[in-house]
This record gives C-alpha cells, sequence and structure tokens, in this order.
C-alpha cells in the first residue's frame, strides 16, 4: 500500500510544552511528541494506523508502534498506543482535514466498522490464548471501532458446530485465535454450512497462538507473521484474498484442506511431537532431528497430474507476479475516496453464484500418461503438498507458491543421506531446499497416494489421518482470508538473478 502526495500533510496539536507533530509523508505517519519521555519519536506504516478521530477539541490517533525490545524470535513486537492532543478553535479545520485524509490513507476504502465472529482457542500452542485476547486483542479491536462477537471454544469441533449454522449475513470476518488447527476446523464447517460457496466466501483472519501459524506467517510476513497485534488489525482492515482450496478424499471421506498434506518424514515431525506442545515452534526441529537418526523411508506409489514440472519455470511465474503485485498494492491518494473494497466478501468466481460445492473431477478418472499423469513408485523420504509458502517458521516448504492460481504445489523428497537431511535445514527458513536436486516440485492439478503399508501417518493442515490410500484435487478461489498486501508475504526468498 504506498500513499503518495506532493507535499507532505502536517498538523501539529498540543499545548504548555506538550505537543505533537504528525507528518504524513509517502506511506508512513511520522509522529514528534515534545515534552513527553515515551513514544516521543514514533514512524508506523499506515497498515499501522489504527484509527484517527477528532472529537470536540481533542485529536486522538492509535497505531502500532515497534517497542524497542525484541520477541525471542528476533522481531520487536508491536503495541497498541493511543495518543491525543488538544485541538484549539482555529485549529480544527486543518485538523479534520488530515484526520479524514489519514484515516482514508489507512484504510484505503476499507468500511469500518466490521463485524466479526471470533474464535479463541484457550489450548492452542502453549495455552496463552486467553490471556493474550483480554490484554492485548480486545483493546485492538475496540480501538478499531469493531463489533465482536467472541466464542471460547471449549472442545474439539466447537468452532465447526457454531460455523455450520452461522447465520452469514451477520458478519464481516471470521477471527480465529489459534494455530492452523482450528482454520482447518472452520473451513470443513462452513463446507458444511446450508449455503457453502457464500460460508467460504466469509473471510478468515487468523491470530496466531498455536503452535505452527504458517497461516499468519504467509499472509504477514517472517516479521510480523507472529505478532498478535499486526494480525489482529489485519482483521479490522485487511483486503480479501481468494485461495485454492483442496479436497482429500479417502474412501467414501471428503475433507477441504487449505494448507498442507504430509506423509513421511514431514507427517512424523509433525504428528509425532503433539507430546512436546509445551516447545512450542521448537518441537518441529526436534522431530525433524529425531527423524533423519531414525531415517525409515515412506513406501508409496504417487500419481501427480501435473501442470508444471520446470523449477526454472516456476521462478520466472513468481517473479512476473511479484511484478505485479508491487503495480496493483502502489495507490495513488486520488483513489483513496473511491476505492472498491468496502465489504470484506469475496466476489463470487466468474460471476457464479451457485451454492454448490464444486464436484470432484479425478475420483474415477485412470490417471494415464496420455492425460498428463506421472507415476513414482519408489520410497520416498516425504510427500509434502500444498498451498502457501511458509508451513512453519523454520520451513518454506512452497516458496513458489501463488494464492489462486489453481494448483497445488507437490514435493517429493528423495530418499538421501542423513548428512544430506542435515544439511537441509541450512537455509529451510528461506525455501533454499527448492534448489535440491533431490528435491522433486510439481505444479499439480490433483495427485493420488497408495501407500505399500501403514507405518506412517497422514498430515491434512496438521490433522492426524490414517495411512491409507487417498487423493487430493484442487478448486481455484473457493476460500477466502484477509490480507494486508494482497499476496503472500514471502520475500526472503530470493530469485537468483539468472532467471
Ligand atoms: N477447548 C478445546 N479443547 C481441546 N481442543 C480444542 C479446543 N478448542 C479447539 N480445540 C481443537 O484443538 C485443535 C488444534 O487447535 P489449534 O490449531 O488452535 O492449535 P495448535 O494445534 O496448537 O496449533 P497448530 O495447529 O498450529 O499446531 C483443533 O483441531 C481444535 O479442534
Amino acid at each position: 500500500m504506498s500513499f503518495t502526495t506532493d507535499t507532505p500533510l502536517e498538523l501539529t496539536v498540543g499545548e504548555n510544552g506538550k505537543q505533537s507533530k504528525f507528518t504524513l509523508r509517502d506511506d508512513v505517519l511520522h509522529v514528534k511528541r515534545t515534552g513527553e519521555k515515551k513514544w516521543a519519536n514514533i514512524q508506523a506504516p499506515l497498515r499501522h494506523v489504527v484509527w484517527a478521530e477528532l472529537s470536540n477539541d481533542t485529536l486522538e490517533v492509535s497505531l502500532l508502534a515497534k517497542r524497542r525490545s525484541r520477541t525471542p524470535g528476533g522481531s520487536k513486537s508491536l503495541a497498541l498506543v493511543h495518543l491525543t492532543g488538544k485541538i484549539k478553535e482555529e485549529e480544527r479545520q486543518p485538523a479534520s482535514k488530515f484526520t479524514e485524509a489519514l484515516m482514508q490513507a489507512a484504510y484505503q476504502g476499507i468500511k469500518p466498522p466490521r463485524r466479526l465472529k471470533i474464535f479463541v482457542n484457550p489450548h492452542s500452542g502453549p495455552g496463552k490464548a486467553v490471556g493474550v485476547f483480554k490484554k492485548r486483542i480486545e483493546p485492538l479491536f475496540r480501538a478499531a471501532r469493531c463489533i465482536t462477537d467472541v466464542t471460547f471454544t471449549t472442545h474439539a469441533g466447537h468452532a465447526r458446530e457454531i460455523v455450520k449454522t452461522l447465520p452469514l449475513e451477520e458478519y464481516d470476518v471470521i477471527v480465529a485465535m489459534s494455530g492452523d488447527g482450528l482454520i482447518h476446523e472452520i473451513l470443513n464447517g462452513f463446507a458444511e454450512h446450508a449455503n457453502p460457496v457464500s460460508a467460504l466466501r466469509t473471510p478468515i483472519a487468523p491470530i496466531p497462538t498455536g503452535s505452527g501459524n504458517g497461516l499468519a506467517l504467509n499472509l504477514l510476513g517472517i516479521e510480523e507473521g507472529c505478532d498478535v497485534s499486526a494480525a489482529a488489525l489485519n482483521a479490522a482492515k485487511g483486503r480479501p484474498m481468494t485461495i485454492d482450496l483442496f479436497s482429500v478424499t479417502h474412501k467414501d471421506s471428503r475433507v477441504f484442506s487449505f494448507m498442507s498434506q504430509c506423509v513421511g518424514l514431514m507427517s512424523e515431525l509433525d504428528l509425532g511431537t503433539e507430546n512436546m506442545r509445551f516447545l512450542g515452534n521448537t518441537r518441529f526441529i526436534v522431530g525433524y532431528i529425531r527423524g533423519i537418526v531414525k531415517h525409515r523411508a515412506c513406501p508409496i506409489k504417487l500419481q501427480i497430474k501435473v501442470a508444471e514440472s520446470d523449477k526454472s519455470a516456476m521462478l520466472r511465474a513468481l517473479d512476473s507476479a511479484r511484478q505485479q503485485f508491487s503495480v496493483s498494492s502502489s495507490v495513488d491518494t486520488s483513489t483513496l475516496v473511491t476505492a472498491p473494497e468496502g465489504n470484506a466478501k469475496s466476489k463470487p468466481q466468474n460471476g457464479d453464484s451457485s451454492e454448490t460445492l464444486p464436484d470432484l473431477k479425478y475420483r474415477t478418472v485412470n490417471p494415464t500418461e496420455e492425460d498428463g499423469w506421472i507415476t513414482f513408485d519408489q520410497p520416498v523420504s516425504y510427500l509434502y503438498a500444498g498451498k502457501g509458502p511458509y508451513v512453519g517458521k523454520d520451513l518454506m516448504q512452497f516458496p513458489v507458491s501463488l494464492p489462486n492460481d489453481g494448483y497445488i504445489d507437490v514435493v517429493v523428497q528423495e530418499q538421501i543421506g542423513r548428512g544430506e537431511l542435515l544439511k537441509a535445514m541450512d537455509g529451510a527458513e528461506v525455501g533454499k531446499a527448492y534448489f535440491m536436486n533431490s528435491q522433486h516440485y510439481f505444479k499439480a492439478e490433483a495427485y493420488r497416494v497408495i501407500p505399500h503399508n501403514d507405518s506412517s501417518w497422514l498430515s491434512v493442515d496438521g490433522e492426524k489421518y490414517p495411512f491409507e490410500p487417498f487423493e487430493v484435487e484442487v478448486h481455484k478461489g473457493l476460500a477466502t482470508l484477509l490480507s494486508p498486501y494482497g499476496y503472500y508475504k514471502a520475500d526472503t526468498f530470493e530469485i537468483p538473478s539468472s532467471e
């Protein structure tokens, strides 16, 4: 999001030696306060501006400001800061003009107040979600004038029961204060709604309190992906971004997946370490090292309906998508008043207003080479398929993934030596494993897995399923998320200059 004016907008308020000078330049609000020790100098990008209002003789600005101290993860966490200043009568007009311009630039056509249905999973991750909600999230939603309806989930399946019959017209956004597991549950609840397609168009915004939090990382990036305040502000004023969903079918069951499916080493490191939840994100690293020590191959036959198998072509597609992002995210102030997206819900794809979930196209087809299917029939270290670059803070598994290209990214890791598997950890958080020759990468419309025994688990969005034959296919743009950017924020993945 970019805000450009020839001359910066400025406003100075206050009296008696306590003055605040606000300057809106490019896409940053600069605040300089004299006579104050705390928050004397703030520079907040527009996406961190929560609210600005002029009432009687007082200007109020709420924003997220970076604390000086760093989190254990190394980034500076964001604090909700309220700034107020007294306005003299003769300053009312410029103050009103400034407040209006700041709100328009900060909301870019999004019309507050948003009505939020919020689910808080008290047991997600290290179990601190309720305290964090009361201390940090409730005040932020109040500052952003959101209308909230909160459920603290009491059991697994609770959120699913509620969203199945949710009156869709009463809410703009579903907020999940949880890990990725609760989002999987909500999407599957929506699929059981009487109007499933409309339900799935209701955007979901995650607030990361789980152990994995891959979705929040994909939407907010590595700097802010674990910051609950940045995530809550995305719920209050993010823009709808449609994503593809996947149907995972085995026997007679159909489950919707939004993030990933895996078998072999990568499913065991997640599902085999659930007793280590107290370790937070670290449990995945412990699980990976344990998997390397065991060094078991995963015996499967894999069939993929391939759309692209050339890694260089996928890098070029990402590069051109990134160039489009940078054009579409630069918005001139002249568009601010008339920006179109007041409502958070996404529009039907291709004008299709059907309320029926998409049919399964590949369930009964015979996969043949002529129809673009390829077959792997040798033990692998793991199969990992999904959407969204990050699957966790330490692993960018799908660096060339795009939100709604209609494909699932399928990664097949050959069984390699323990030393090489250990080396693959180096740079895993910025997607370096993509360049390993032993890591095969496909853009696919569908794939099938036939296990040769029952020695592993299938993980779907981090939830455990039996290791039985299953099939996956893609449904373009079926679900909606909220994003501050309109694309996956994974710019730490570097596209080599030769591409
Ligand atoms: N009150 C509850 N008690 C027990 N389980 C719950 C409760 N509320 C939700 N759940 C279940 O907990 C599961 C995991 O939740 P969630 O994703 O929020 O946390 P997590 O597992 O710590 O994070 P991650 O999925 O990122 O590892 C979900 O499947 C959900 O159904």
